[in-house]
């Protein structure tokens, strides 16, 4: 078999993925909203709490369709979540920023963000993974796999059998292997790209308490789940 070439079960696997990733879609547009007005730093704290809870809840029901992650310890299922959901949340951010819109918005969309009550200094290594995530034009499939593959870490925080993890990971990063060969093709390097931006993606986790709790205005209200998730409060 050649080695790109996708099997037929890497292709049934592949369409549970994207099927998944396509059902559980993000909460409401926020792209849309932002671009719509500016909002004042408390609502957009708001704003970014309530689309940050849905969208853990978006991701609980995704990874429960990833094959084999409910056949994973218990313990270790909730370890996985927890240890990329910050990460997931940039990565639903970063594909916001990168979708295609009409000549203009987009720096209308960052200036928004840039006003949103973020501190200036989160601003550079944000922005820099968000044009860096542009830059791949990924297709849906390698957004899809993308998720599923930094879900399925196996160095998580207190996953006690990673073993069990590498062997639900790997196969998706073989397909994700080939889907890059298939779709840049004139691109031997974008495979190992791909996986440098999950590399970045984690510095971005030790940024998000900080990112939070330093928004410009003073009384912080969490939901619970995101105190759970986010470690804040
Ligand atoms: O709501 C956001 N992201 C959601 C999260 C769930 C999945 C969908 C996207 C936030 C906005 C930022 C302005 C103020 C309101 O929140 N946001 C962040 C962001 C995320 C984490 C922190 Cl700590 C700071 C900012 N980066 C974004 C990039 C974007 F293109 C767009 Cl549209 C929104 C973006």
């Amino acid at each position: 078999k050649e080695k790109f070439e996708i099997t037929k079960e890497q292709q049934d696997f592949m369409n549970v993925i994207l099927d998944a990733y396509n059902r559980h879609q993000i909460p409401p547009d926020v792209a849309k909203k932002l671009l719509q007005e500016q909002y004042s730093a408390e609502e957009n704290f708001l704003l970014l709490t309530e689309m940050a809870t849905s969208q853990v809840q978006v991701l609980v029901e995704f990874t429960k369709n990833i094959p084999g992650f409910l056949s994973l310890d218990h313990e270790d299922q909730i370890a996985l979540l927890k240890g990329s959901a910050v990460e997931a949340t940039f990565l639903r951010s970063a594909q916001a920023f990168s979708t295609k819109m009409p000549s203009g918005h987009t720096e209308v969309l960052e200036e928004r963000i840039r006003k949103s009550g973020i501190s200036e200094e989160f601003m550079t290594p944000m922005f820099n993974f968000y044009k860096s995530i542009g830059e791949l034009h990924m297709v849906q499939e390698e957004q899809a796999l993308l998720t599923a593959i930094t879900i399925m870490t196996p160095d998580r925080p207190y996953v006690k059998d990673q073993q069990a993890v590498e062997r639900l990971q790997e196969p998706m990063l073989d397909i994700l292997r080939k889907l890059c060969a298939l779709h840049h093709p004139g691109e031997p390097q974008y495979f190992a790209r791909l996986l440098g931006r999950l590399t970045e993606l984690r510095t971005l986790n030790h940024y998000h308490a900080e990112m939070l709790t330093s928004w410009r205005m003073n009384d912080y209200k969490f939901t619970p789940l995101l105190c759970e998730i986010w470690d804040v409060q």
